[in-house]
């Protein structure tokens, strides 16, 4: 084994890379994969390709230390749960990649794990499950053949872990697990596990070992704090193990600095684009002089040029009071896109402001260039100000509220309104908005925006798939229907291509979750709407049908979310603009007799800041934006919002803040626990917890659906509960819908009879 502390660390780095390839690569190779048109040997080989095009990328465009490990046929929180064999025993199967992909997505009689948003971004992690009883092993092929792959291409490379501590706060309890306990319990055996795969590592020769932290950058109780003093005292203290580097990221560490700087952990990687009050933290700390700071000074999430004198003043300041200073992104590169030169279609004079994955692994490599340049007896300016994330307040304390009126008549005017109007039976059942998107559907688009296919033609394409849709959701008996959204080929996409001040891109691609992948515009001038969007669809749909369809919008405030957004004006002011088109968007459907409009807001809670001490001043404007983009909307035009994988009971009180009449919530993948969570049965208005999980291929059976609607009527007056599913159906498959929506509707009317 090799001795600590081996080698110092190289001058540049970044924590991690996109990884489903720039064309999409590892998605192909899923799908294909799952359909059974390829085997687990091509599946594999996929991968290799993808991990020796990222490794060799990096080392020709000079970065120093090249991360390994940041691959991940699914997800990385799942495979730290494999490499510490947390997995329940319902998912094991002979290969290891049906393990993995039976807890991602379910199979045989098995849900899958629960999904959601890893910290504020909009990548999507499975929740692994860990009870007093699991039985921790080290698993650590995946990491250690990694290593050895690089090394088969004479490179060699820095694994990056999940930390331990983020690792169990990440995790929820087994169910059936006894009340009150708390996966971080179980550090001390999860540590045994780290320690054997820090052995595992060092014997391949490994020299530095990244371990991701980025749990420690929210508020953390003292014994929590305390908790990763302890578990970085006892790596630290293994014998014969690698460097070690703990990352915290997407914000500042604040009190985790200082507990880390404590313990003999050799580099500490710091966010100085979103956590920019660290730098003066840290370089306010003795211990410092002893550490290798690998500083985040080049933004992981966002596609601007780094502004370089900022950066390199930051650097020089961290210079000349580490150990070693090391020239890194601010988090991995896996919420960007690849590159920058594959677009050709971006409007002139914004390239040149724009940084993707492959530019900005050049810009680091050009500041640690920079920064070698300067003389270390050159004179030391002072420590220089890194502004917190544009747009992202840290101002204001408490909970918000108490909201003042929205503007609108208050909601049991107005849902006495809607109900004269709307004529619904008890239990509404309808659906949160998108139809499956078909191959045809998707091939027609490409053509039409290749130019191969006239716009009228793609129209009457788009025309017959509203009218599939309708036809459907009436022969299956939904009472609400939707026109399905087939004209989109995104939900925030398609309002940048109709919105002034966005650009979109070809092959910006990044991945969502799994084989899913976005492309975010890129929001970077005023925003304003041009015309009316959605409202010549909406009333095609309703021109089909008697029962009501609902208009179907994106709020402001996601689409900001899932946009890159300018940081050069506030962010509260470039939602108020977006809110602005999407309030006129809603006269527009009102003006053309629609009677319900969805404006949905998914990501109300993805951009809640991390800490506490942010969240009043964010809920106030975030509500605003949508009580702006909502309240013009008369009494009798029903108001629906749909959120998703929000932990939505946390935020009960800005959703009823929203004055929305009907909100659809996740559930059905959270284990029905929303009902019974505190706040719920006080929430004043119409609420629909999703009953059927679309992230599944599973199909609900009629009295599990039966059941998750029991079980909310049991908090919730019937009058105010809706039917429907979790989340959009575009994912699924028509006959995957056709068979759950129609147990959804059976179950209702089950429900229906036996309140009678
Ligand atoms: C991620 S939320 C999706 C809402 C959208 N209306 C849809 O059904 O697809
Ligand atoms: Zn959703």
């Amino acid at each position: 084994m090799t001795a600590v502390p081996t080698s110092p660390f190289p001058a540049s780095t970044v924590l991690g890379y996109p990884r489903i390839g720039p064309r999409r690569e590892l998605k192909r190779a899923l799908e294909a994969y799952w359909q059974g048109r390829l085997g687990v040997e091509g599946l594999r080989e996929a991968g290799a390709r993808l991990r020796e095009g990222t490794w060799l990328r990096l080392a020709e465009l000079g970065l120093a230390a090249l991360p390994s490990n940041t691959f991940s046929l699914y997800d990385h929180v799942l495979d730290a749960a494999m490499m510490v064999d947390a997995v329940p025993g319902r998912y094991r199967r002979p290969l290891p990649e049906d393990t993995c992909f039976a807890m991602a997505r379910g199979g045989e009689g098995a849900a899958p794990l629960r999904m959601t948003k890893w910290f504020d971004t909009n990548y999507h992690y499975l929740v692994p499950q860990v009870g007093p009883g699991t039985r921790f092993r080290a698993v650590p092929g995946k990491p250690v053949g990694e290593v050895r792959e690089a090394r088969a291409l004479g490179l060699s490379t820095r694994p990056v872990l999940l930390g331990p501590v983020t690792f169990l706060l990440l995790c929820q309890a087994e169910p059936g697990a006894a009340e009150g306990f708390r996966p971080l319990e179980r550090l001390d055996d999860l540590l045994a596990v780290y320690e054997q795969v820090l052995g595992a590592l060092a014997a391949e020769g490994v020299a530095w070992v990244q371990l991701d932290e980025p749990a420690l950058v929210a508020d953390r109780s003292p014994g929590e704090l305390a908790a990763v003093g302890e578990a970085y005292r006892r790596l630290g203290g293994l014998r014969g193990r690698p460097g070690l580097l703990v990352a915290g990221y997407f914000g500042e560490l604040g009190a985790a600095l200082p507990v880390l700087a404590g313990t003999p952990v050799e580099a500490i990687g710091l966010d100085l684009v979103r956590g920019g009050g660290d730098l003066a933290a840290a370089c306010a700390l003795p211990e410092l002089a002893g550490k290798t700071v690998v500083a985040g000074v080049v933004g992981g999430r966002d596609v601007w040029r780094t502004d370089q004198e900022r950066a390199l003043a930051g650097l020089l300041a961290l210079r000349a009071r580490a150990g070693r200073v090391v020239v890194s992104t601010s988090c991995s590169l896996l919420h960007l896109p690849y590159d920058v030169d594959a677009e050709d279609g971006l409007p002139a004079g914004l390239r040149e402001r724009l940084a993707f994955a492959e530019q900005k692994v050049a810009e680091v490599v050009e500041l640690a260039g920079r920064l070698a340049a300067v003389p270390v007896d050159a004179p030391v300016p002072g420590v220089p100000v890194l502004a917190a994330g544009a747009g992202v307040p840290d101002a204001g304390r408490g909970a918000a509220g108490p909201w003042p009126a929205s503007g609108r008549a208050p909601y049991e005017v107005r849902a006495a309104a809607q109900a004269a109007r709307l004529r619904l039976p008890a239990l509404p059942v309808t659906t949160i908005g998108s139809f499956p998107q078909t191959g045809e559907l998707r091939a027609a688009r490409a053509a039409f925006s290749a130019g191969e296919l006239g716009a009228g033609e793609y129209e009457e394409r788009v025309r017959g798939e509203i009218r599939r849709v309708v036809e459907l959701q009436e022969r299956l008996g939904l009472d609400v229907l939707v026109h399905g959204e087939p004209e989109r080929n995104d939900m925030v996409q398609y309002f940048a291509e109709h919105l002034e001040g966005f650009a979109v891109t070809r092959h910006g691609w990044v991945q969502s979750y799994g084989s899913r992948c976005v492309r975010p515009p890129i929001l970077y001038g005023e925003v304003r709407r041009r015309g009316p969007v959605t409202v010549g669809w909406t009333r095609y749909a309703q021109s089909l049908t008697d029962r009501p369809v609902k208009g179907m919008l994106t709020g402001p405030v996601t689409i900001a979310a899932w946009s890159f957004v300018r940081d050069d004006v506030p962010l509260p002011r470039v939602v108020g603009q977006i809110a602005e088109a999407v309030r006129e968007e809603v006269a527009d459907l009102e003006a053309a007799g629609v009677a319900i409009v969805q404006v949905d807001e998914p990501a109300l809670r993805e951009l809640m800041p991390l800490r506490a001490a942010g969240r009043a001043e964010y809920l106030a404007w975030a509500v605003g934006a949508y009580r702006r983009a909502t309240s013009g909307a008369g009494e009798r035009t029903q108001i629906h919002t749909h959120l998703c994988y929000s932990e939505a009971s946390e935020i009960v009180e800005a959703i009823d803040a929203l004055d929305a009449d009907v909100t659809s919530v996740e559930s059905a993948r959270s284990q029905g626990r929303l009902p019974a969570e505190p706040g719920v049965a006080g929430f004043g208005r119409g609420l629909g917890p999703g009953v059927y999980d679309i992230h599944s291929p599973r199909v609900p059976g009629v009295a599990e659906v039966a059941g998750g609607i029991e079980a909310v009527l049991r908090v919730l007056p019937v009058e105010r509960v809706w039917v429907n599913p979790d989340c959009g159906l575009k994912t699924r498959t028509y006959e995957q819908v056709e068979a759950a929506l129609a147990n959804m509707v059976a179950a209702a009317r089950l429900v229906r009879e036996r309140l009678l």
